[in-house]
């Protein structure tokens, strides 16, 4: 049974548009495409919403613009190619909100930015800060800087970070296609627009095949990874065609269009922060009875059911908790260093002190620090 679609209380969205939806096949920006999104997002604004959009097209247009005649396969010329192009972009943007009376700041993010929490917190200050002094953020990652190791990679993920770290009401994805399909379109003629998702199966995971164009990075693997993010997080994602007439007026108005992922849960900030922003340094592996303790009785991971430790992590960084069939049933915020659980493994919480010479907390991972099935 479809569930109704009121988004009218949402106040706060997130609009993240692809390059397939912002470059025509000649590598030139689609203007008409770009002023019609601008000219929705000006109006939510006009509403009183509180609109951030992540947009993607740097590298594209960059490419385009340095003569190139694809996406160069070295990093640096495609990193001078997003340098150009993001200030294309956003010199277009700017340009086609002024038009409607608003400011736009532009905010460059890498993948570092979100995972110390300091790092987090404070981007997360400044986005407040735009949206408090009436700015529409215009997001993208800082492809000019991100090397592999400290990449998003997609801004499907980038987008469902940002709205998880500005606490969004709704996520929409537009890209070039209508919604998601119970087969890849581009091979199967009769596939099937699937309206409303309320869990991500595995099907759905097998029929999501790569980007559409050579301009789009993911296609709707990475789609899906957003908007499992978004459902875990508590926010809807509605995903639909760009070139679609009015489409953000109309996914706000509730009208059936694309498809929308419901929420699956409701973490809260800092869970947030730990199950997809913050970088794993490490793992804990524990024994049946600490993996029961932690799924089914809310408890806190202690020392005595810790087996083994892999990796070098500090106090305060994130870890993965894995069951003793090998299986990661957690992750959180470790209080001792890997040394420090090395040596109090399998111990009661009463010898820390003794081993340890100090004790600062009774448990390894505390339950508030730490998220089931990341
Ligand atoms: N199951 C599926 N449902 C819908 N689209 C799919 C599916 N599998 C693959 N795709 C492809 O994903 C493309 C969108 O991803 P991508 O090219 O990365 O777009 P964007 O630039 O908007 O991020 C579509 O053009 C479509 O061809
Ligand atoms: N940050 C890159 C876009 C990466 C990306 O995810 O692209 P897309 O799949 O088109 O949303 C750029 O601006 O070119």
């Amino acid at each position: 049974m479809s569930v109704e679609r009121d988004f009218s209380r949402v106040g706060r969205v997130v609009v993240k548009v692809g390059s397939s939806s912002l470059i025509y096949p000649t590598g030139r920006p689609n203007l008409a495409q770009m002023e019609n999104l601008v000219r929705q997002l000006a109006d939510l604004h006009n509403q009183g919403r509180q609109v951030l959009l992540v947009t993607s097209g740097a590298i594209g247009v960059g490419v385009h613009r340095l003569g190139f005649a694809r996406r160069p396969a070295d990093l640096p010329e495609t990193q001078a190619a997003a340098a150009v192009g993001q200030g294309m972009l956003m010199h277009m943007y700017e340009k086609f909100f002024a038009e409607y009376g608003v400011t736009t700041g532009q905010v460059l993010l890498t993948r570092e930015d979100l995972a110390d929490r300091r790092r987090f917190l404070n981007a997360r200050n400044t986005m407040y800060a735009l949206m408090r002094l009436g700015v529409v953020p215009v997001i993208n990652e800082n492809d000019t800087v991100a090397v592999e190791e400290i990449k998003f990679g997609d801004n499907d993920n980038l987008a469902a970070l940002v709205a998880g770290l500005v606490d969004a009401d709704l996520m929409i994805l537009l890209s070039d296609i209508a919604g998601l399909y119970d087969a890849d379109p581009r091979h199967y003629e009769q596939a099937c627009l699937i309206d409303q998702v309320t869990e991500i199966t595995p099907a759905m995971e097998d029929a999501a095949g790569g980007a559409g164009t050579g301009l789009g990075t993911g296609g709707m693997a990475t789609k899906l990874q957003a908007a499992r993010m978004a459902m875990h997080f508590g926010l809807v994602t509605v995903l639909a065609r760009a070139g679609e007439k009015d489409v953000v007026r109309r996914v706000l108005a509730g009208e059936k269009l694309g498809t929308v992922f419901w929420p699956s849960g409701r973490l809260e900030n800092k869970k947030r922060w730990i199950a997809y922003g913050s970088c794993v340094s490490g793992n804990i592996h524990v024994d049946g009875g600490a993996a029961r303790a932690l799924l089914q009785k809310g408890k806190s991971l202690l020392p005595s059911g810790i087996t083994r430790v892999e990796g070098d992590f500090e106090m305060g960084n994130t870890v993965c908790i894995i069951g003793p069939d090998g299986v990661e049933i957690a992750r959180g915020i470790v209080n001792y260093t890997a040394a420090e659980v090395d040596r109090i493994k399998g111990l009661q919480t009463g010898e820390i002190f003794r081993v340890l010479g100090h004790k600062d907390y009774d448990e390894v991972v505390h339950r508030n620090n730490m998220v089931l099935d990341a």
